[in-house]
């Protein structure tokens, strides 16, 4: 599970213009956004290498680069982003992946995943089906995975964007989310219920280290008093757009 590389995509211009499902529109900061996200950068650059991607200016949620991918051992899975204004987002990812050495995989022009919506632990991959993913894109990545034969377990998404928006798991195998957004319970091995929204959604740095969005004082504190490291960061620009920690990388790990 340690963390080897991270893939991050420098935030469009037009990042305020991004895709909303659940949220209105609100005004966003461009020079805010862009500093949030370069701080976000230096802190996963003191626990791994950062890549960027070639950045993608005419397309509005292209920061959110863990849509476009998801890595699982030595393969690379390029997703099927559901909306076509998302959808140009997937070459330069796909390119950078392959001259990593990944072996690529590519879903079928009928299936439909975003890698918001793929939650990895161990040997166990759960799979989202919100407004942005369905059977068949869970069917291929069963396919492409296959060598590896992981636990792959679809789960119902109803009230948040993708299955990480709601949930995401802690360094001890246990799952963070806000009770009011997220699947139902008996899928995942027990949750921790937090007590805001933003406060689910944590990406592993390494050991009991977990980054998060500065937006949920009282999950930070519920974490610290459970014994875990947990470093923050201002989201506030990205979760205008619906955007949080997890999605503005791709993380490889070991
Ligand atoms: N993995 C993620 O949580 N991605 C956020 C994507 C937000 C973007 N505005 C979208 O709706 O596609």
């Amino acid at each position: 599970m340690r963390l080897l590389k991270a893939l991050v995509r420098r935030p469009s211009p037009n990042h305020q213009n991004g895709l909303l499902t659940h949220l209105k529109r609100e005004e966003t900061d461009p020079a805010l956004a862009l500093a949030q996200w370069e701080d976000y950068c230096e802190i996963l650059r003191d626990y791994t290498e950062v890549i960027e991607v070639e950045p993608a200016p005419n397309y509005a949620d292209s920061v959110y680069i863990e849509d476009t991918a998801f890595v699982y051992g030595n393969t690379a899975v390029m997703t099927k982003l559901r909306y076509p204004s998302r959808q140009p987002e997937h070459a330069a990812v796909a390119e950078t992946l392959e001259g990593l050495g990944f072996e690529m995989k590519r879903l079928a022009d009928w299936a439909y995943l975003e890698g918001g919506d793929i939650l990895k632990f161990d040997d166990t991959v759960w799979v989202g089906l919100s407004t942005r993913s369905d059977m068949e894109g869970v069917e291929w990545l069963g396919k492409a995975l296959a060598a590896y034969e992981p636990t792959i377990i679809p789960v119902p998404v109803q009230h948040a964007l993708h299955l990480k928006s709601a949930i995401t798991a802690l360094p001890d195998g246990t799952f963070l989310a806000h009770p009011a957004y997220a699947p139902p319970e008996s899928y995942f091995p027990g949750y921790r219920r937090t007590p805001e929204f933003e406060g689910s959604q944590v990406v592993l740095l390494g050991g009991d280290t977990v980054l998060m969005s500065a937006s949920a004082p009282q999950t930070e504190a519920m974490l610290k008093a459970d014994g875990f490291d947990v470093i923050t960061t201002p989201m506030t620009e990205f979760e205008k757009t619906e955007g949080c920690v997890t999605c503005l990388s791709i993380r490889i790990r070991e």
